[in-house]
């Protein structure tokens, strides 16, 4: 696409720029080698999906978020695989030009390497994922091995990994003091085994600065500062959806006012009978 026709397009390798081709985990190495930061997005469905792939949104995560956003729960812990394997088949469907990233759930790659390569293979060929990303440091390096062995791109999740939100006793800012240290560990061990990159979450914005300059695979930050080669949301958190979002989250729309207003005069049309009119009627 030239730039004439992408007018709202900035002027990025990684923005529609690739005519009719997915982005790529070769392409994010290459932006961090130009110092080029680029956005990241969660999806859930097609259609959404969409919006952001059209907007040249380089990498789309289905989340386990959707346990929260879409299912409800209180916590990420209770989806399944089976819950997340259609939204993530959805927003490949919906995309076009994306990378897509799913989130292994809770339960379905801690117990060993070969329950994380079942999983993250079933997101691949039922689903058509073209990469995984799972949460913690030392602990995972098997699974993050045995992955990128079989030849499945691994997004690393390191700080606040909401999975363990009951060990942490609450959704807190980690890697302060002490912890920053076990954290640039935990994030150069894994680029050592061949993670892609590696999202930091509520973790001091100094610590992720210095983890950022120590290693050559991209970090994705959400509440971790501006130093970040990357920045990911929650979708429903950046458009203004989410109740009471967390101190990170920046509300580039009011969608929950914008919903509100439209569906009342929906429903004051057609109790007044305003709607539907000949306009919308078949004759
Ligand atoms: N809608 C949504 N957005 C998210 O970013 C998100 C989810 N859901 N679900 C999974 C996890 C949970 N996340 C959360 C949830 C709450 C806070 C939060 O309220 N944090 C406190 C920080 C407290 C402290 O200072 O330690 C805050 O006030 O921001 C942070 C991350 C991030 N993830
Ligand atoms: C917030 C991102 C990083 C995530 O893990 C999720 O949406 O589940
Ligand atoms: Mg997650």
């Amino acid at each position: 696409m030239s730039s004439a026709t992408s007018v709202s397009s900035p002027s990025t390798k990684l923005y529609g720029g690739q005519a009719g081709r997915r982005v790529t985990v070769r392409d994010l190495a290459a932006a961090k080698e130009r110092g080029e930061r680029w956005p990241m997005v969660t999806a859930y469905d097609a259609m959404t999906a969409h919006v952001f792939d059209s907007a040249g949104i380089p990498v789309l995560l289905v989340g386990d978020s959707a346990a929260m956003v879409v299912y409800g729960y209180d916590s990420t812990l209770p989806v399944s695989v089976d819950d997340l394997l259609p939204l993530t088949a959805a927003v490949v469907r919906g995309s076009s030009r994306a990378l897509v990233v799913a989130d292994l759930p809770f339960g379905s790659y801690q117990a060993s390497p070969q329950q994380a390569l079942e999983s993250a293979a079933r997101f691949m060929k039922e689903a058509g994922a073209h990469a995984v990303k799972l949460e913690g440091g030392h602990r995972v390096l098997p699974q993050v091995e045995a992955l990128v062995s079989a030849g499945i791109p691994v997004m690393a999740h390191l700080g606040l990994t909401p999975q363990s939100v009951n060990v942490f006793g609450g959704y807190r800012v980690q890697g302060r003091g002490q912890s920053g240290d076990e954290l640039m560990a935990d994030a150069k061990a894994l680029e050592h085994a061949g993670a892609f990159s590696v999202v930091l979450e509520c973790v001091p914005a100094e610590l992720a600065k210095r983890v950022t300059g120590s290693l050559s695979i991209p970090t994705i930050g959400i509440g971790a500062g501006p130093d970040c080669d990357a920045q990911v949301l929650v979708w429903q958190d950046l458009m203004g959806l989410t109740e009471r979002p967390a101190k990170f989250v920046k509300k580039y729309f009011d969608l929950a006012g914008e919903m509100d207003r439209a569906v009342r005069a929906f429903a004051d049309e057609v109790t007044t009978g305003a709607f539907p009119t000949a306009e919308h009627s078949y004759r």
